[in-house]
């Protein structure tokens, strides 16, 4: 028996998104979604597996649509429940990473982004895009690897100090340690044996808290962008970083950029991360699959 039917409206709420945002705005979306004669039910998840898990159910068991507060991380779990279905995501951002909502345009208030995704919800107004497939696991963002996937692994293994300075930590740690790494990146059947720093596969543009990392991606054309970073000094790296921002890190002539619907990545002691969490070691394969995510509430911002 499905265990939902208590609700027409799943919602996901990051306990730890946003150092209590999330939490803290999820009165503000519930009172939204009830006045406009919607029932919501949060989902008592306490891990983001719990989070797939339950929203899954709640999508088998007729939900109209899955509602996460949080950020990216929070958007990939409700991701994995309706990707692949007709059942629409809504995004309200409170985290400290927001990169989906900023790519579609989730409003950044609670409020507006609550009233944006009943009033498409209540119209019919789902739009779709496309969606990033790596084995059993859906992202919406960009699937990254080399330096970047190496910081992260790197944090999450320290036990000190905690919160963001652990980050700060961990890219001096690999940037001590800077080398290319030789992989095999195969896009669109073409077969590339390339040194590189670091590998960004882009469903939309933005990734790691606002980094414009694949600065034309756009999730509408059953296609992603491929930024390669080839290899680059210690000093070069860090002064291109902050050009992420604004995306002109790709005129740098170690940067390439290719778009492909599939890509291949092979190479030696990788993991791959996406939407910020981690998806498999290396080889992994992409797969750009169209229309498979239905959203509503986007075009706002
Ligand atoms: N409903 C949930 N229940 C439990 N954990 C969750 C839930 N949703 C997401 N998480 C996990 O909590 C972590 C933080 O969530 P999220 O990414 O939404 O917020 P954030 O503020 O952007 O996080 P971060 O500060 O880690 O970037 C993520 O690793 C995610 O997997």
């Amino acid at each position: 028996m499905a265990t939902h039917a208590a609700g027409d409206v799943a919602v996901l709420v990051s306990p730890a998104a946003g150092r209590g945002r999330a939490r803290a705005a999820a009165a503000t979306v519930l009172a939204t979604l009830r006045a406009a004669g919607l029932t919501p039910e949060v989902l008592p998840a306490t891990t983001r597996a719990d989070a797939e898990r339950q929203a899954g159910k709640a999508v088998a068991a007729g939900t109209r649509a899955v509602v996460t507060i949080g950020g990216d991380g929070a958007a990939h779990a409700g991701l994995q429940a309706v990707a692949g279905t007709l059942t629409p995501l809504a995004v309200v951002p409170a985290g400290t990473g927001n990169d989906l909502a900023l790519a579609l345009g989730w409003p950044r208030d609670p409020l507006a982004a609550a009233r944006a995704a009943v009033e498409d919800l209540l119209s019919g107004a789902v739009r779709t895009v496309d969606a990033g497939r790596t084995g059993d696991r859906w992202w919406a963002t960009v699937l990254c690897c080399g330096f970047d996937s190496a910081v992260t692994d790197r944090a999450n293994r320290l036990r000190w100090p905690r919160g963001p300075r652990r980050y700060d930590v961990a890219i001096l740690a690999e940037l001590a340690r800077l080398r290319p790494r030789e992989l095999t990146l195969v896009v669109d059947g073409v077969a590339h044996t390339l040194p590189v720093t670091l590998i960004a596969v882009g469903n939309t543009p933005w990734y790691g808290g606002g980094m414009r990392v694949c600065p034309t991606a756009d999730p509408a054309d059953g296609r992603f962008d491929v930024t390669v970073v080839g290899p680059v000094t210690r000093r070069e790296l860090v002064r291109t970083r902050p050009r992420l921002t604004a995306g002109t890190h790709v005129e740098h002539p170690a940067v390439s950029v290719h778009r492909a619907a599939r890509v291949e990545l092979t190479g030696e002691g990788l993991n791959t991360y996406a939407d910020g969490e981690p998806v498999a070691p290396l080889p992994v394969t992409a797969e750009c699959v169209r229309g498979a995510l239905g959203v509503v509430g986007t075009g706002r911002a």
